[in-house]
C-alpha cells in the first residue's frame, strides 16, 4: 500500500488513448488519502478559504481536499441550467480533445475575501484551469493556484503561463503509454 503520493506511480495509473487514467486511486483508501493530503500540502499556509473543482473528477478530489483544509467546496459545472435560479459566471475553453466547453460557477459562491485553490486529477493543455482562474478573478477573489495529480504540461513551452499549477507527478514519471 502506498504511504505517499509518489509511491503511486506503478500501481495506480494507466494510459487510455494517450490520457492518464487515475480511477484506480479512488478505489484504494490509503492511496486516496495520500493523494488528497499531498494535493493540499503545498497550500496549507496559504489561507485558502475555498477549494473549487470541475466536474466530474474535480468534484471528488476537490471535495476531499476541501475537507482536508477545513474549507468549503465550489463546484464548476459544464452544463447549462445546473445552477437553477442563481446568477452564473461563465467562461468558455477548449480542452485537450479540442472540444469547447462553457464552464459555469455560481456567482454567490465566491467574493472578494476568498483565496481559492483549484484541485483536479490532471492537466493537459491547462485550458480549463485558465478558464476557472478567470472566473474566480471575475468574482473578485484571489486565485492561489491549481493542484493536480498528473501535470502533463511540464516541459511544454506554455508552462510559464501556468506557473501556479502544481502536479504531484509529471507524465514522464508514469508507466509508459501502451501502444
Ligand atoms: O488541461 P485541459 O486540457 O483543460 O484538460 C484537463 C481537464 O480534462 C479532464 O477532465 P475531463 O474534461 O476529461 O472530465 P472528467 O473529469 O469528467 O473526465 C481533467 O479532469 C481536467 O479537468
Amino acid at each position: 500500500m502506498p504511504s505517499t503520493a509518489r509511491d503511486l506511480t506503478l500501481e495506480h495509473f494507466r494510459w487510455i488513448g494517450g490520457h492518464a487514467d487515475v480511477w484506480a486511486i479512488f478505489r484504494d483508501a490509503k492511496a486516496l488519502a495520500a493523494v488528497v493530503a499531498a494535493l493540499v500540502e503545498p497550500f496549507r499556509d496559504e489561507q485558502i478559504t475555498a477549494v473549487c473543482g470541475i466536474e466530474s473528477r474535480g468534484f471528488l478530489l476537490g471535495g476531499a481536499a476541501a475537507v482536508e483544509l477545513g474549507v468549503g467546496f465550489v463546484p464548476i459545472r459544464k452544463g447549462e441550467g445546473l445552477f437553477p435560479g442563481d446568477k452564473v459566471v461563465r467562461q468558455s475553453s477548449a480542452d485537450y480533445r479540442r472540444l469547447r466547453h462553457t464552464l459555469r460557477l455560481q456567482r454567490s459562491s465566491l467574493g472578494p475575501g476568498d483565496r481559492v485553490l483549484m484541485v483536479d486529477d490532471w492537466i493537459e493543455t491547462g485550458s480549463q484551469a485558465a478558464a476557472v482562474r478567470s472566473m474566480v478573478e471575475e468574482c473578485g477573489s484571489t486565485w492561489v493556484g491549481c493542484s493536480v495529480i498528473v501535470d502533463q504540461l511540464t516541459g511544454a513551452p506554455k508552462k510559464n503561463a501556468f506557473s501556479t499549477i502544481r502536479g504531484l507527478l509529471t507524465a514522464q514519471e508514469l508507466p509508459p503509454c501502451e501502444s
